[in-house]
């Protein structure tokens, strides 16, 4: 059956225009003013409403087993949240557990993401090096469908890797057509700043902020952008949350690195002074990793959306309950690290951002859907509203508010990071490949609704870059023989 959104504003990445909007098969068919209604057709209003590509979320951790507990949502409501937030695909991250290998993890996730309501992909985690892992990249990028792999610099002893296993795997990355993305902070230095402060008597949530400054995270940010350079790769940078990482990820851009950088929407509202309150469940619900900066960094990388230097604002959707994050009462370094969010980042980004002149609504599509899908080798299937992408769209009603409160989330847990903050601009409808999942509230997506999406790797940026890397690289200089 087909359907006919009217009377809408279509918004792209690059141009905003008065358009119906025609789906069938679960593709868009047809783009354009006063579109005629195939026989039987639903019709959807959109008058005074923008019709954009739906959000992709590409930094989530659903039913993820770390530090010791597993993260509350799962593939079902993790992607029920983002429906509800207009966000109609995730990209989550499959790590593999200690000793296991990549394939046994892979298989693990998609049955994990079977009940998954809209759709999904994965990144793949490189937690070690050995010739196993070197094989199974190939499987992973060839067969899978996987073109992006993560590295933690971070979690001393859990799932951080030393300079020479990145170096490897950005080597392989290369080879591969495959773009890796790094969490970059000294984990060696968050180690002994951590011991310091709890020998201190620092206990408390704010223990984890005061123990990974922007330092750790602009230095690894560096290194990784310098380690990727000498690899021959590009690189994405997650959850950036300070100057100190933009500054690095604008040299590199202005050195002619491919380095893409993104920042979370927890960051550029919330700030530091959520570890000092009181209340230590408050905090410690604010605690992930890195930490909320201050207004100074937040005014960065506002800036860095706005002049293109940061690419994507994701959520890192890691969201523990209340009795998990009391696993770190007495020693915060055992507080499990994550916040909720996803069903938030759209209206929250819309909100602080449209509504405040800090981005337009096309810069807006770009950051919350068109920059990851086209990072990610996936554009325009997803991330746009053209003839012949995937119906995965948001009727956005502008005027419309809501005040997030935990009472009324999708999310499973308990409370919620941006509880109070009214928005203005939320979503009406959201179409998952043509069907619309939700609609005012009424969630009508099913689990197993959502599929799998392979990306393929050599995106555009690694062409290029093999290119360039293949011109200037070291070459032998060809001199006569010397006869001795
Ligand atoms: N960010 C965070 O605190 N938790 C999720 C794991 C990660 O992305 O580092
Ligand atoms: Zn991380
Ligand atoms: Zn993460």
């Amino acid at each position: 059956m087909s359907t006919l959104i009217r009377g809408g504003t279509v918004v792209n990445h690059d141009l905003s225009q008065r358009a119906d909007v025609l789906i069938d098969g679960g593709r868009i068919v047809a783009v354009g003013e006063k579109l005629e209604a195939p026989a039987g057709a639903e019709i959807v209003d959109a008058g005074g409403c923008y019709v954009m590509p739906g959000g992709i979320d590409p930094h989530t951790h659903m039913e993820l087993m770390f530090m010791g507990k597993v993260s509350a949502d799962d593939f079902e409501w993790g992607t029920k949240a983002g429906l509800s937030g207009g966000t109609t695909m995730i990209v989550d991250f499959c790590i593999p557990a200690p000793g296991e290998s990549m394939l046994a993890a892979y298989q693990a996730w998609r049955h994990k993401a079977e009940k998954a309501c809209a759709d999904y992909s994965f990144h793949m985690a490189v937690t070690q090096w050995s010739p196993q892992i070197h094989d199974e990249m190939e499987t992973v990028v060839k067969t899978y469908g996987i073109n992006t792999f993560k590295h933690f610099m971070a979690y001393k002893g859990a799932l951080m890797v030393n300079d020479d296993e990145l170096y490897n795997s950005f080597r392989r990355c290369a080879q591969l057509g495959a773009l890796p993305l790094v969490h970059a902070e000294n984990g060696d230095v968050v180690a002994r700043m951590q011991a310091d402060l709890l020998a201190r008597g620092v206990t408390g949530p704010e223990g984890h902020s005061y123990s990974r400054p922007p330092e750790v995270e602009g230095e690894a940010a560096n290194r990784a952008i310098m380690i990727a350079d000498m690899a021959g790769c590009p690189l994405y940078i997650v959850h950036v949350s300070c100057e100190q990482t933009h500054d690095a990820i604008r040299r590199a851009k202005q050195a002619g690195q491919r380095v893409f950088g993104e920042p979370l929407v927890q960051y550029l509202v919330l700030d530091d002074s959520e570890y000092q309150n009181k209340d230590w469940d408050y905090a410690a619900g604010r605690v992930m990793s890195p930490p909320f900066r201050n207004k100074k960094h937040q005014d960065s990388l506002w800036a860095g959306l706005q002049s293109g230097t940061l690419s994507v604002v994701a959520t890192d959707h890691c969201s523990f309950t209340i009795e998990q994050k009391r696993n770190g009462v007495g020693d915060f370094t055992k507080i499990p690290n994550g916040t909720g969010g996803l069903e938030d980042r759209l209206p929250v980004l819309w909100n602080a951002g449209v509504n405040t002149g800090r981005l337009t609504k096309e810069e807006f599509v770009a950051a919350t859907s068109t920059n990851i899908a086209r990072i990610l080798n996936m554009y325009p299937k997803k991330g746009a509203v053209r003839v012949g992408s995937d119906a995965d769209l948001v009727i956005w009603d502008p005027k419309a508010t809501k005040t997030i409160t935990a009472k009324k989330q999708v999310s499973r847990i308990e409370y919620n990071v941006f509880e109070g903050y009214t928005c203005t601009g939320v979503p009406r409808t959201v179409f998952s490949r043509g069907r619309i999942a939700w609609h005012e509230g009424d969630m009508r997506a099913k689990p197993g609704d959502g599929e799998f999406v392979r990306r393929e790797p050599n995106a555009p940026v690694n062409v290029a870059n093999a290119i360039w890397k293949g011109l200037t690289q070291p070459k032998p200089v060809a001199r006569p023989d010397i006869v001795p």
